[in-house]
């Protein structure tokens, strides 16, 4: 492989944020960012192997039916590749052992828990065991949310940071997990990596609006135990310059990048240092 930090984007069947995910990345510093079709996967003219960084981007797979993307979930599992032998899902598990970068935003999110990708505890990684559910409000929520990093979480994306200011549009952005021993192991591994709270990044919080969800622990986005494989409800990719700043025309002292870009920031350089 070239010197070059490869990323891809999977589209289609209803996702809505793949160019400004690629944008990001691009603008992190990767060479290469590929939108691709997850029927160019499916049909093996593209492979995973080839890149560095899976992106998972929002939106509305198969328009949220048996839940946000639950049927894209069954999808990445269990549809073959043409042309080999494998599934895609055979691509995806080499993609992770191979110490790869993995980050899902919203529906991708929705995606990596439902595959059972995320949090992967003991390394299980077809396991489902946390969800992401109807907002406690019952209805969608498009708004900016203030997100507290645990700065001991082992997540490669959010090092060094201490909080992040991101937009959240989703209807089914309640993370939940099977049970207290879960959610507890989750806390005790730093797993929960970023969690809405106060504007000063200081205090996660259960109250409405800066939980705008209902969350348990005020969770908005958790990582595996290698800190390589990371989702989260908000949208770093919709922040990656100070106009998209809610209010940027008021705040005369925002930096030029926006704090969306960090995340990715973080990924290139991890990629840049480890795996090329
Ligand atoms: N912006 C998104 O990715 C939305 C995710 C999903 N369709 C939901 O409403 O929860």
């Amino acid at each position: 492989m070239s010197k070059q930090v490869k990323a891809i984007v999977i589209a289609g069947n209803g996702t809505n944020c793949e160019r400004e995910v690629a944008n990001a990345c691009r603008l992190a510093g990767a060479e290469v960012a590929d939108i691709v079709h997850v029927a160019e996967l499916l049909a093996g003219r593209v492979r995973l192997d080839d890149y560095h960084f899976l992106n998972l981007a929002g939106g509305f797979l198969d328009g949220d039916d048996l839940g946000s993307a639950k049927a894209g979930a069954n999808r990445l599992l269990h549809a073959p590749v043409k042309g080999s032998q494998e599934h895609l899902s055979d691509q995806l598990q080499r993609f992770v052992e191979d110490g790869k970068l993995v980050m899902g935003v919203c529906n991708g999110f929705q995606l990596m828990v439902k595959m059972g990708l995320l949090p992967a505890l003991g390394g299980e990684h077809r396991k489902q065991s946390t969800t992401l559910t109807f907002n406690e409000g019952g209805r969608f929520e498009d708004r900016w949310a203030y997100l507290k990093v645990d700065p001991q979480s082992p997540c490669i994306f959010t090092k060094g940071l201490e909080g992040v200011y991101l937009p959240i549009r989703h209807g089914e952005g309640k993370f939940v997990a099977d049970s207290a021993a879960t959610l507890k192991a989750l806390e005790d591994k730093h797993l929960t990596a970023v969690k809405y709270s106060d504007a000063a990044y200081q205090a996660p919080t259960m109250d409405y609006p800066l939980n705008p969800n209902g969350s348990q622990n005020a969770i908005a986005g958790i990582c595996d135990e290698s800190g390589r494989l990371f989702g989260l409800m908000p949208h770093p990719e919709a922040y990656v310059h100070r106009t998209h700043h809610p209010r940027w025309t008021r705040e005369d002292d925002l930096p030029e990048e926006g704090m969306g870009l960090w995340l990715y920031q973080n990924a290139v350089r991890f990629v840049r240092e480890n795996l090329l």
